[in-house]
């Protein structure tokens, strides 16, 4: 396994990239620890698969460096990284058995045939299909051929790393619980540096030890699962991880207020330490807080303000809100026994986890 290092790092498509939206990838600087297991998650488009393939060696960055273990591969190509992929669709030979598709990668490298044996048996074991070895993958569903296709991504003990492009896309959605929390065992069991390229929140979530948020070719953050969602550092990750999402306000400060802020005509009073840290920001300011953290408050009270209800949904262990506030729109999650229904009422949007962004980015909390 290795440890992987972008130095400027970034991509162009086209010649001569001058502003940030000439670069599917924006330059960056970045390292993805060697046996750690990342998520890489973003929207169509943000740039993930120009990521893995410059990674892989499929593609060569068109600004910087990469760095496996310190040594510079930026034009080395596939065959010379020793990587493993793994992507959407089932790569196998359908005419092999399921013991001879695994052993593929292995033999290719004239591993010796005991070894062979030994870890074709292992891998069968933790995806479960030991008693389909002998059969031939032609028969076989999507779903048993896309396993082994993971399968053939984690045969080796030797790669530097393991990509896996969006792997569990034609996966049926109680196997895909199973297989996440797989592969999640492998890592514990084998400590591989796996990326693992998702546009799913739910399976970047529970697969990764860290997350790396991605959004117009550039990352936004990279963190872990609860670090996102407690604390995001740019609007983009509030918005996109959470279900739903992190709700926004736009925030104006008054100089001779020191207790207080306003979301367009609303006062809502704030700790003075908040107000002076927003005082001092030159920007677009904006409040976020997640549905989450919303809580019924009384009339007038610190930190709240009026809303106004239109749907309340029971979903068992809480109630969904919608409504607006100051003109915006609101989701809460409030508790199952809180006593609200549509209407007028006072929610608290200021508290401890409540964050304030300057120009996108995480100023206070
Ligand atoms: N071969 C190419 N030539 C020109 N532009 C490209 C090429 N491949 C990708 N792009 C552009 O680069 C940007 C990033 O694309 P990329 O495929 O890396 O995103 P992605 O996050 O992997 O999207 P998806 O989840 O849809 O695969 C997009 O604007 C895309 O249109």
């Amino acid at each position: 396994m290795a440890r992987i290092e972008f130095r400027n790092l970034g991509h162009a498509y086209g010649p001569h990239p001058s502003a940030p939206s000439d670069f599917a990838l924006q330059p960056m600087n970045m390292v993805w620890e060697d046996g750690g297991a990342y998520a890489l998650l973003g929207p169509s488009g943000c740039g993930k698969s120009t990521l893995l393939n410059i990674i892989s060696g499929l593609l060569t960055p068109s600004h910087g460096q990469v760095l496996f273990d310190g040594k510079d591969v930026t034009t080395t190509p596939t065959r010379g990284r020793n990587i493993a992929q793994v992507f959407q669709f089932p790569v196998l030979y359908d005419t092999m058995t399921v013991y001879d598709n695994l052993a593929f990668p292995l033999r290719n490298r004239k591993v010796p045939e005991k070894e062979v044996h030994q870890r074709v048996h292992e891998v069968a074991e933790i995806l479960g299909m030991s008693h389909t070895l002998k059969q031939r993958a032609s028969g076989m569903s999507a779903d048993a051929k896309q396993k082994i296709s993971l399968g053939r991504g984690l045969v080796r003990k030797d790669v530097s790393a393991i990509l896996f492009d969006e792997p569990l896309t034609v996966i049926d959605p109680h196997l895909k619980w199973q297989l996440r929390r797989q592969l999640k065992q492998i890592h514990q069991q084998l400590k591989l540096t796996l990326i693992y390229v998702t546009h799913d929140q739910v399976e970047a979530l529970t697969f990764a030890d860290e997350v790396v948020v991605m959004t117009n070719g550039k990352i936004v953050q990279k963190g872990a699962p609860d670090a996102l969602f407690e604390r995001p550092d740019h609007t983009f990750v509030g918005y996109f991880i959470g279900s739903p999402g992190m709700n926004f306000y736009p925030v104006s400060v008054d100089a001779a207020d020191e207790r207080g802020i306003h979301i367009g005509s609303h006062r809502i009073e704030l700790d003075p330490a908040q107000v002076s840290v927003l005082k001092r920001a030159q920007g677009t300011l904006q409040m976020g807080i997640r549905p989450e953290f919303i809580e019924l408050a009384p009339a007038g009270s610190h930190g709240a303000l009026e809303a106004d209800i239109w749907n309340v949904q029971h979903l068992g262990t809480c109630q969904l809100v919608s409504g607006t506030v100051a003109g915006h729109p609101l989701k809460g999650k409030l508790a199952a026994n809180a006593a609200v229904q549509p209407g007028r009422h006072w929610l608290r949007l200021a508290r401890p986890e409540t964050i304030f962004f300057c120009n996108d980015e995480r100023i206070a909390r």
